[in-house]
This record gives C-alpha cells, sequence and structure tokens, in this order.
C-alpha cells in the first residue's frame, strides 16, 4: 500500500508532538515532511526562560534531535517558511523555491510575539523572547550593557525579567494596569508576587504606558505617557502574543483570531488540520503548551483514522510562574464573581497564600502563592469535576494534600506532568522498564517535572505506588537550588572536607552554575559557612533576606515593625515609658502585644529606624531573623497557686544563654511551670513543662500552618539539665538540618528516635554537641541595633547596601 503523504508546516512543540502520537498509532501510514522556519530540531520553548536564567543549555532544551527526523524518516527542511498552499492541487509552496505534495496537511505555525507600534520600535536593542535566537541575544547584551526594561508584566515578562536580574543586568519591568499578572492572579497574589520580586531586585513600573522609543541606532531611553524617561540598553517587550495565521490567510483557509478548527481540528479547508497556538477552537486559542498535549491526541487519531470518540473538548488553563524562589500557581476561575464562593488561607508570617474557588461543591478554579504543591492535585480536581461536598471547606486543601488516591484513579492516558505533556501510562511505563527509584531518574528518563516542578508530588505518588515498599520517601536528591546538582547535606560535607570559608569560593569550587548564585543558595550558604566556622566567618549581610539585613521586618505599606527584647515575656515600667515615649515621639500608628509575649512597634519608617533604636534603648527582639525568637513563659511559682517552678526564671535564662544563635530557621521556645501549659510550650519548637520535681523537654512543635504538637523528648531534674539538653539539641538541628527548615520538619525527616539515640544514648556525642555550642555561643557578636547605633559607618551602610534582597523570610 503506498504511504499518504503527511507535510507538517512548523516545526515546534504542538507539531512535532501530533507527530509522535501519529508515530505511535501507525509509523507506517505516513511518509512526512517537516518544515521549520526557524534554524533548530524541535526544542523546548518553555525552557528558553530556564536558559535564560543559567538553570540549563540550549542543548539541553533540544526535545527531538536531527537523528530522531533521520530514524523516522522524517523529511526535515529548516530555516525554510511555508508561504502559500494550493489546496486545488495539494502543494506546499516555500520562500525557498520548494514545492511539496501532501494528502494531509498540518498546520502547527505557532505565533508571532505581539511588538508595541512605538515610535523607534525598529532601534537595535529592541526585542522579543519567543525563540533561541532572543534568548542568545539578552546573554550577549548583558555582557555589554546594564539597563534593561521589560515591557509587560505577564508570566514572559516576568520569567524575561529574572533571567536579565542573574546575568547581572539592572531590570524595569513596566506594566500597564496596576497589579502584575492580571490574567492569572488576584489582587492579593499579585501583591504579594511583586512584593516578592521587589526583593529580588526587580523595579517596576506599574500603570505606565510606553510612548516611545530613543536612541541614535541603538536604544537609549524609553519615555511614558506623563514624562517620564527612562535609561535603556535593552527593551524587551513581553506584551502577550498573536496567532500566526499568515500561511492560512494566504491560502484563504478560515481564520478569525486563530486558524478556525472543529473538535477534530479540522480546518475549513480538506484534509488540512491545525493545533497548537495557531489553532482557533470554539473561539479559544491557547498560549500555553498543556491544550497542545490534548489536541496532538485527538489530531492523530483522526488523521490515523482511529476513533477520536468526542475530540477535542477545550482546556482549562494552568499556569506556574517559572521564576527561580517565587512559587506562584493559577488555574481555572481564579476572581470572586457572584456565583462562586472561595476558600482561602494566607499565613502573613510565611508569605503563603492559597485560594480555591467553588461553585456548586465543584474546584473552578485556584490561585497558590508561596507554596505550590498543591497545584497539580487542584488541576486534576478541577478537570475532573470532583465533588468536594463531602470533603470539610475549611480543611480542603488539607485534604487535597492529605489525598494519596489521586494518582491511582488517574487514567493512564491522564497528564501528571502539563509543562511536557507526559502522561501517568508513559511515568509507569518508565519506571518499571528501566527501574527508576527517584523523582530525577524520572525527570531524566521521561522529561516529567523538567520545567516548573508543579508535578514533582504527583510523580512521586506515582513512584510510591508503582514501586511499593522499594520506595523511600524522603530519599529523593533535594539540590539546594537551580544553580547547584548538589543537596544541602553535599554541600555542607564538601564545606568541611574541602576547608572553604566564603560564599564566592563555594559556588567556584563546587561548579555553581550562576556566578551570584540566587536567592537560594546564598542565605543557605552564608549559613552553613556560619555554622561551619563559628568562630572565624564573618556573616555576609549581602547573603541575609532583606528583614535580616534591615534588622526590623518590612510591613505591607514598606514600614517596618521594631520588636525591642523583652526577655522570658517580662517586662517593667521603665522599659514600657520607653516604649511609650518612641511611640509618640515617632506617632508610631500601631503597639501590639505579641503571641510570643513583646511588644511590636509597627509603622516605623525605614529612615527612623536608627533613631527608634537609640530611644528605645533595648535590645533588639529579633523577631525578624532565623534565629531564637522568644521564650514564652507563664507566671510560675511566684504568683500562680497551680505552679511548683520557677518558669520566668528558667525562661530569662534560656532566652539570655542562646539569644542572636544563627538557626536553619526560626526557633520559637516557652516555659510553663505546669501541664497546664499556659506558655504554650505543648507547639513550639522547645517546650518546657514542670512537673512535680523535674522538667518536661518537648521538641519539634509548631503552632504555625503546619500545626504540630511536641514531642517528649526526656524528663530532666534541674534548670541546668535543661540548658544542657536544649543546647545539645539545638546544636543537633542546627548541623543537620537544611537552611529554612524548622525543627518540626527536620524532627519529622530523621525521626525522635534517632534524636533520643543521639542526646539521651551516646552521652560522648552528646558533650560534644554541646561543648560546640559553646564555642559557637562564645563568638556570636553583640547587639546589632547597638551597633547601627554606635557607627555612622555601619548605619550609613545600613540604607545604602546592594545586599541581595530575597524571597521568603
Ligand atoms: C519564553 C517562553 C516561556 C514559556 N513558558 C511556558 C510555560 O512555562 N508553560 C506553558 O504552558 N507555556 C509556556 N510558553 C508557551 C509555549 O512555549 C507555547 O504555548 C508553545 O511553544 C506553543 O507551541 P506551538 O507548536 O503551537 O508553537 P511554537 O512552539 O511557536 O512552534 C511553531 C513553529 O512553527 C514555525 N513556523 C511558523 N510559521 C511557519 C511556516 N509558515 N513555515 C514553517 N515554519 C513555520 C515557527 O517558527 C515555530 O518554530 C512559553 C513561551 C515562551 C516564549
Ligand atoms: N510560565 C508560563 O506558563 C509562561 C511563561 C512565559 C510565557 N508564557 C506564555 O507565553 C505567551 C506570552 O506571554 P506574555 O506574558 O507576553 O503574554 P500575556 O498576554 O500573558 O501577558 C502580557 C502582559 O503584558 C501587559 N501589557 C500589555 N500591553 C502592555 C503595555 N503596552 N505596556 C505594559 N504592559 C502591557 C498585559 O497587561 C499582560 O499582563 C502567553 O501565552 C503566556 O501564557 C507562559
Ligand atoms: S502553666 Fe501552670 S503554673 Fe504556669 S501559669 Fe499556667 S497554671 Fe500556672
Ligand atoms: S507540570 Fe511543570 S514540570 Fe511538570
Amino acid at each position: 500500500m503506498t504511504k499518504r503523504k503527511l507535510v507538517l508546516v512548523g516545526n515546534g512543540m504542538a507539531g512535532i508532538r501530533c507527530l509522535e502520537e501519529i508515530l505511535n498509532i501507525d509509523p507506517e501510514r505516513f511518509d512526512i515532511t517537516v518544515f521549520g522556519s526557524e534554524p533548530h530540531p524541535n526544542y523546548n520553548r518553555i525552557m528558553l526562560s530556564s536558559v535564560l536564567q543559567g538553570d540549563t543549555t540550549v542543548d539541553d532544551i533540544v526535545l527531538n534531535s536531527y537523528e530522531w527526523y533521520a530514524e523516522n524518516n522524517i523529511q526535515l527542511y529548516t530555516g525554510e517558511t511555508v508561504e502559500k498552499i494550493d489546496k486545488d492541487t495539494k502543494q506546499v509552496f516555500t520562500d525557498k523555491g520548494r514545492s511539496v505534495p501532501y494528502d494531509d496537511l498540518i498546520l502547527a505555525t505557532g505565533s508571532h510575539p505581539f511588538m508595541l507600534p512605538l515610535p523607534g520600535a525598529d532601534k537595535d536593542g529592541v526585542i522579543a523572547f519567543r525563540n533561541i535566537e532572543d534568548c542568545e541575544t539578552m546573554i550577549d547584551t548583558s555582557k555589554k550593557y546594564e539597563r534593561a526594561v521589560v515591557i509587560g508584566g505577564g508570566l514572559l515578562g516576568l520569567e524575561a525579567a529574572r533571567g536579565l536580574l542573574n546575568l547581572g543586568m539592572e531590570v524595569d519591568v513596566v506594566h500597564i494596569l496596576d497589579y502584575l499578572m492580571e490574567r492569572q492572579l488576584d489582587p492579593t497574589a499579585s501583591a504579594m508576587l511583586q512584593e516578592e520580586l521587589e526583593k529580588q531586585g526587580m523595579n517596576f513600573l506599574m500603570n505606565h504606558h510606553t510612548e516611545a522609543i530613543l536612541g541614535k541606532k541603538r536604544v537609549e531611553k524609553v519615555t511614558f505617557k506623563g514624562g517620564k524617561v527612562v535609561k535603556a540598553d535593552l527593551v524587551v517587550m513581553a506584551v502577550g502574543i498573536k496567532p500566526n495565521v499568515d500561511v492560512a490567510k494566504a491560502s484563504d483557509i478560515e481564520t478569525n483570531r486563530g486558524i478556525i478548527v472543529d473538535d477534530y481540528m479540522q480546518t475549513s479547508a480538506p484534509d488540512i488540520y491545525s493545533l497548537g497556538e495557531c489553532a482557533e477552537h470554539r473561539e479559544m486559542v491557547y498560549g500555553l503548551v498543556a491544550p497542545l498535549w490534548e489536541q496532538a491526541k485527538v489530531l492523530a487519531k483522526q488523521i490515523c483514522g482511529v476513533d477520536a470518540e468526542n475530540g477535542y473538548q477545550g482546556s482549562i488553563l494552568s499556569t506556574k510562574l517559572k521564576v527561580s524562589g517565587v512559587d506562584v500557581f493559577s488555574a481555572g476561575e481564579f476572581n470572586d464573581s457572584q456565583n462562586n464562593k472561595a476558600i482561602r488561607i494566607q499565613d502573613e508570617f510565611e508569605g503563603i497564600y492559597k485560594k480555591v474557588v467553588v461553585r456548586d461543591n465543584r474546584i473552578v478554579g485556584s490561585v497558590l502563592f508561596g507554596d505550590t504543591t498543591e497545584g497539580t492535585k487542584l488541576l486534576n480536581m478541577i478537570n475532573n469535576e470532583t465533588d468536594i461536598s463531602e470533603i470539610g471547606k475549611v480543611n480542603i486543601l488539607q485534604s487535597v494534600d492529605q489525598s494519596e488516591s489521586i494518582v491511582i484513579d488517574m487514567d493512564d492516558s491522564e497528564i501528571i506532568c502539563g509543562c511536557n505533556g507526559v502522561s501517568k501510562g508513559d511515568i509507569v511505563s518508565a519506571i518499571k522498564e528501566n527501574g527508576l527509584a527517584s523523582i530525577a531518574e524520572v525527570r531524566d528518563c521521561t522529561n516529567a517535572s523538567r520545567s516548573c516542578g508543579t508535578c514533582k508530588g504527583l510523580v512521586g505518588d506515582l513512584l510510591e505506588h508503582t514501586l511499593g515498599d522499594e520506595f523511600e520517601v524522603g530519599t529523593e536528591k533535594e539540590t539546594v537550588c537551580a544553580c547547584t546538582t548538589l543537596t544541602h547535606e553535599e554541600v555542607v560535607a564538601e564545606i568541611r572536607d574541602k576547608g572553604l570559608s566564603h560564599t564566592r569560593e563555594v559556588m567556584n569550587v563546587l561548579g555553581w552554575s550562576t556566578p551570584e548564585g540566587c536567592s537560594k543558595c546564598r542565605p543557605a550558604i552564608n549559613y552553613y559557612l556560619g555554622m561551619v566556622h563559628p568562630t572565624d566567618y564573618e556573616d555576609e549581610q549581602e547573603s541575609r533576606f532583606v528583614n535580616e539585613r534591615m534588622h526590623a521586618n518590612i510591613q505591607n505599606n514598606g514600614t517596618y515593625s521594631v520588636v525591642p527584647r523583652m526577655y522570658g515575656g517580662v517586662t517593667n515600667a521603665k522599659d514600657l515609658r520607653k516604649i511609650a515615649d518612641v511611640a509618640d515621639k515617632y506617632n508610631v500608628p500601631l503597639l501590639k502585644v505579641t503571641g510570643g509575649q513583646r511588644i511590636d512597634l509597627l509603622g516605623i519608617k525605614k529612615e527612623d529606624l536608627p533613631s527608634v533604636w537609640a530611644d528605645l534603648d533595648m535590645p533588639s527582639g529579633y523577631a525578624y531573623g532565623k534565629t531564637i525568637r522568644t521564650v514564652k513563659t507563664c507566671v510560675g511559682e511566684n504568683f500562680c497557686r497551680f505552679g511548683t517552678q520557677d518558669s520566668i526564671g528558667l525562661g530569662i535564662e534560656i532566652e539570655k544563654k542562646f539569644e542572636r544563635l544563627n538557626t536553619p530557621h526560626k526557633v520559637k521556645m516557652g516555659v510553663s511551670a505546669c501541664p497546664r501549659n499556659c506558655a504554650e510550650s505543648g507547639i513550639k519548637d522547645v517546650g518546657i513543662v514542670g512537673v512535680d520535681g523535674a522538667w518536661e523537654i518537648y521538641v519539634g512543635g509548631n503552632g504555625g500552618t503546619d500545626l504540630r504538637a511536641g514531642d517528649l523528648l526526656c524528663r530532666v531534674k534541674t534548670s541546668e539539665e535543661v540548658l544542657e539538653m536544649i543546647a545539645a539539641y539545638l546544636q543537633l538541628y542546627r548541623e543537620n538540618a537544611r537552611y529554612l527548615e524548622r525543627t518540626s520538619h527536620w524532627l519529622e525527616r530523621v525521626g525522635l528516635d534517632h534524636v533520643k539515640s543521639v542526646l539521651l544514648e551516646d552521652q560522648d556525642m552528646k558533650e560534644q554537641l554541646v561543648s560546640r555550642m559553646d564555642i559557637t555561643l562564645s563568638a556570636i557578636p553583640g547587639d546589632p541595633w547597638k551597633k547601627f547605633i554606635e557607627s555612622e559607618k555601619d548605619k550609613e551602610e545600613l540604607f545604602q547596601s546592594k545586599a541581595l534582597e530575597v524571597t521568603k523570610s
């Protein structure tokens, strides 16, 4: 039987995916010819952001090598554009004068980036961000020039801006509206995103209408309505895309915004089909990859004469911003409306916001910020229209979190990794056939989880489900960040083994992919170096989170909150008067007693911080640090009729001993003098409870998002023993936890039994821990507020230093 001639116009993600599906169904059916305007084989366009951000290379993003085309007998013409189709004689004509006949034709021509028709838009240095060449232009430009302006605060603009920052450029992001990513986020998530990105060093020109691009041959300035002018050596336009309908239009195939197709991807012309960003289905054109996988499946069946059942029914959109250190997910209907109700969780301390939009007991949309682990699961619930009436509404996010059954119940054809179109069936067979045992191995073999990472949880569930007991949760290699392939543990081991002593040295010697590191790895390395070399490492303030560098907590309106130290939560009339005087003098809008029994002065202007500290003349309460925060105490034996122990005395002693100690994450403690637990010792990182003639020590408690009751570590008789056990426990945590891992998570990871075996059964080890803690405590510098009050130079540096502005604090 003679093969049918299939011509594919567009050598991009949608077209080639469809060919792969066709080859799976019936590899002998067609003689295939592919035309692509770009001079490359098919590559993963979505990974261009990662190339720009320095996380991967152009070579690594090729999806189908030239060999793949050859092996499948596909005639590929790269760098050649099809200009016209003759529907009567069934031929295509290219810009190189070639004509090729077809029996079936697929148009997968993608989109053109939208370029604002501004005066000066044709100058050198004005580009889009769509292909490998754009990416290379940005990388080259960053070697010679300093200032970039990105127009458009959508997904593409923000990913481009992050990449340019990584390349060392100063970046202004111009956005026409007053909130970012309005097509994906509600105003709350958008405001949180902007704040995080500002901390990373992005400068936003919100509500700005670009008017012109100035310069001789090359761009030099950008001007805006209202007269504002900014300098620019590079302008990247990221203001949306328009479907590429050029060849369809030139060939009288019906188009609207895109090439109009029916549910079987058939255009108005016989034997001509279309899919991907250029296709318009039920008045929708898509700008994301997930719909392409579904369209490719339908079209492959249709063109191979296999029953495509109901055809393509449209897709629910979901996106995730690919910016290192910022987790943002959005799916479906995310805005409030009359018919929808929303469930929201917002944790301002951890910078987490989760919103699930529900209609008629079905989830119809979601926005996640700060923690996107539930993204793919929620998307599946949206797609499957899961009835949630049986799930307590308030607990829905938790329920989603705990749901193990989603992957089990999924069909083999359902997509686990939307970015790379990898189905459950693909992953399960890869695990079985290749003996894969970790998410990294699945990623290397199937591409699942290679891009945005949202699907990692589901891939892990699948591994667990497929391998059963052979899969150990937590054996996953979790790298510090995308700059390195090393885990936290490996980095610490290398620092110790190789005697590394500076952040830059760690990055150089350990082969970091980015010379400056990023907002995830720099604070972590800074912490590890200080932990390993307690007496001689000079803390690198530039690698600290903004709150830690400013020694105050930045608030949503840009002012700061100031919390002075009150050991054990005890104060006196003199300190209260000073606080009251400061409140009057600086018009402090809010004075608030905190959960840790301190007084918080909120709304302090940045420039007033040193004088407020001077007037208070009290030590810093470190309410902003990855350190010992507070030791909360109950009144205890001095006043309470139930108290049998001096909880206040012990609490103050603990706080004085461990104050200013650097820890992987914040540490909160509590001392209660009886099991009534008025100081909430049961939900503290370290909680002490007085019982008849003894103290019980609880560890790993947490009163935050992941509420956890502490585990009883031991019971000791004296306050000296309490102090010693805390020293050993905290040192064990400091040496073994990953940076930004709370004690509760660390304890769950390593297990209480392990901690007990070290602290209670190995006296030698315990003594060594205590001794290392003593050395560390002896080298802790004095109060930071005092330093700024006493030194004009330090004060100046506080406001001027160009420190790393990092994300989560
Ligand atoms: C930087 C960046 C990051 C992105 N990140 C994400 C993401 O994280 N998640 C996500 O879902 N989506 C993302 N996208 C969008 C995603 O890449 C696109 O939706 C997807 O590539 C569309 O595939 P396509 O095949 O329809 O079009 P394309 O990939 O654009 O392929 C079309 C190809 O056809 C060629 N062509 C056009 N006309 C002709 C012709 N007449 N003759 C020959 N060849 C022709 C074009 O040159 C092009 O190579 C991103 C896009 C960019 C630019
Ligand atoms: N992570 C991802 O999923 C990802 C990443 C990059 C790109 N993409 C896709 O690539 C395509 C292109 O992305 P995009 O961000 O350019 O498109 P977009 O349409 O999503 O966003 C464009 C943004 O530019 C703003 N804008 C429009 N005109 C402007 C002007 N004159 N000045 C300033 N701002 C202006 C809009 O308000 C909008 O927020 C989209 O389909 C997007 O979904 C996706
Ligand atoms: S914990 Fe016990 S001793 Fe302390 S205040 Fe409460 S009741 Fe009194
Ligand atoms: S869903 Fe983005 S990498 Fe899998």
